[in-house]
Order: C-alpha cells, then structure tokens, then sequence
C-alpha cells in the first residue's frame, strides 16, 4: 500500500527563510489537503490541466520532493523518516520515468536501457557496463516492447524526440522497481505510437503486478487504459473515480477555463476500454489534449 494523508507541498513567493527546508510565511501551495491511497498492483492514471501538479505528485510519490505537511507511507514506512543514505537505497525500489528522459547524448541506446538495472548493480559492474554492456538480450526485449529493437546499439542523439522517450520507458522494464512512476509519457509521440506505448507500459506493469502511476495529458488514453483516474486541479484532488465513472461533465468541470486542453470532452463516452493489450486495435482518438 502507497499512502499519501493530508499532504501539502509549498512553493514560495518571496526569498527563502532563514531556516532549512522552511520558505516562510510567503508560500502558496502547489499540492494541498491530498490524501489518497494506491493499492499493491494497482494502475493509477493522473490527470488536469496543466499546473495541475501532476508531476510535483509524481515527485512526492517518488521521495525526490518533500513534502511541506502530511505523510508519505509505502509498505507502512514513512521514507522521510529514515536516515539519508537508508533513503537512497530505498529509493531504488521505484523506477521514475520523467516526461523527459535524462540521456547523455553520445550514449548508446543498449546502456542507456540498461541503466534500468543500475539499483541492483554494484558499482563496479554499472561502470563495466558502461564499457561492455552485458544483459544484452534483456535489453533487446524491453526495446521491442516499445518498437526500437534494431536501434539497440544506435547512439541516443540519433534517435527522434519520440524514440527517445519510447527509450525511456523500455529501461522501467529492465527495473526491479516495484513502483513505476512515469511523467507525461506520451507527449512526444504520434497517436498511433502513444496507443502501442501506453498498452506495452500498462500490459507490463499488470503482468509484473508493479504498481503504476502516470500522468497523462490525453484524457482519453487515461479512460482507456487505466482503470482509475485522479483528477487533480490546482493541486487539490477533484475526482478519484473508476475510469468508467468519469463523465464529459466531470472532465469539463476539472478542465474549466482550460477548454484548449480538452477539446471535443462529450466524445469521451465514445472511448472504448482497452483490457488485452494484444488484441488492441488503436481506435481513433477523439481528444486531443495540449
Ligand atoms: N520547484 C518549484 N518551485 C516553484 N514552483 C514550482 C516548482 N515546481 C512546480 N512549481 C509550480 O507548481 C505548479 C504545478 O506544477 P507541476 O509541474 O506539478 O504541474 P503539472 O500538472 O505537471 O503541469 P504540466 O501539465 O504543465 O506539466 C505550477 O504552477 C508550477 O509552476
């Protein structure tokens, strides 16, 4: 169990205060009053306009932003409490997959998705296999799952924005993590490659029985392929719904005042379910999102 209770995250208006880790009085809050719980297994789509706080959610839930108030709870330890360096380890549990993946250009691909192992590596074995990459046939799979099996030994400033971020997903796979955070996944692909992505990353995770959670700022994949949404706006939680559950009039009321970013919401009844990843047919996206 993933739990979050009452939390709180500040940015600030004015200068830090004096003391660590406090911004004073000139704060606003990017996430507040939020508290939500993410079963074992479970796959969790976010969704809301932007500056919602989606992905300051995803940091939270991944220890790498503290939160300000409330309490952060995974398999009934609170991280927060623990020394630094216990922290650190404990984050190797959790793979973060950002919108955009953090991969030195001259890589080669095949170390780039490697480094999905680097928590069960020693660091002996991590520089070695900056060298001479090993696992080769692991790393072959998970970029097949994403479609980018011949460019294993490309390098990474060779691929497109959207094989880059394909590249990024296959290394969760090669993780061990038990949690799968991943930010926007989807915004540097075609609606064709987003369908295929979205099954691959969601028929994993189910597969695997990791947990997921994912920002997404196309509603309708959110609809499809997850079977609960959050709707965050404005840092509050507005909805926490079985994907069934949520309705055009929800969506234009989380939406409002950013209609540009949902166009078209009544057609959302329209999208179908997505339950077996292999027998997926893309339908045709109705809404188009940023
Ligand atoms: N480190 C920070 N310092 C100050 N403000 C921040 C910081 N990080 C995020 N914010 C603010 O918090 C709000 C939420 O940001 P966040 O990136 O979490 O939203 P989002 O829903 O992911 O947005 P988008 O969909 O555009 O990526 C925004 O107003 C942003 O400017």
């Amino acid at each position: 169990m993933l739990e979050l209770q009452q939390l709180r995250v500040d940015r600030p208006l004015g200068p830090r205060a004096q003391q660590p880790g406090k911004w004073g009085a000139n704060v606003a809050p990017i996430l507040q009053d939020l508290s939500i719980q993410f079963a074992e297994g479970e796959q969790v789509a976010v969704i809301g306009p932007s500056g919602a706080g989606k992905t300051t959610l995803l940091q939270v839930l991944a220890c790498a932003v503290r939160p300000d108030s409330g309490t952060l709870t995974w398999q009934a330890v609170q991280p927060w409490r623990m020394p630094r360096r216990a922290l650190q380890r404990w984050r190797g549990q959790l793979f973060l997959a950002p919108q955009t993946p953090p991969l030195p250009p001259r890589q080669r691909v095949v170390t780039a998705v490697l480094a999905g192992r680097l928590a069960r590596w020693s660091l002996a074995r991590s520089i070695a296999s900056l060298f001479y990459p090993t696992e080769l046939e692991a790393a072959q799979a998970a970029l097949h799952r994403f479609d980018l099996a011949d460019k294993l030994f490309d390098r990474v400033d060779h691929l497109s924005g959207g094989e880059r971020q394909r590249v990024g997903l296959a290394r969760a796979l090669l993780s061990d993590a038990r949690l799968w955070l991943v930010d926007e996944p989807l915004s540097a692909l075609d609606p064709h490659r987003a369908q295929q992505a979205m099954a691959s990353l969601c028929g994993e995770a189910r597969a695997r029985g990791v947990t997921l959670v994912c920002s997404l700022h196309q509603v309708e994949m959110a609809l499809a392929h997850f079977p609960r949404v959050l709707g965050l706006r404005e840092g509050r939680l507005v909805f926490d719904l079985p994907a069934t559950a949520v309705t055009p009039a929800l969506l234009s009321r989380l939406y409002a005042q950013h209609e540009s970013e949902l166009l078209d919401p009544p057609q959302a009844e329209a999208v179908e379910r997505v339950e077996d990843a292999a027998l997926f047919n893309p339908p045709e996206v109705p809404l188009q999102c940023r």
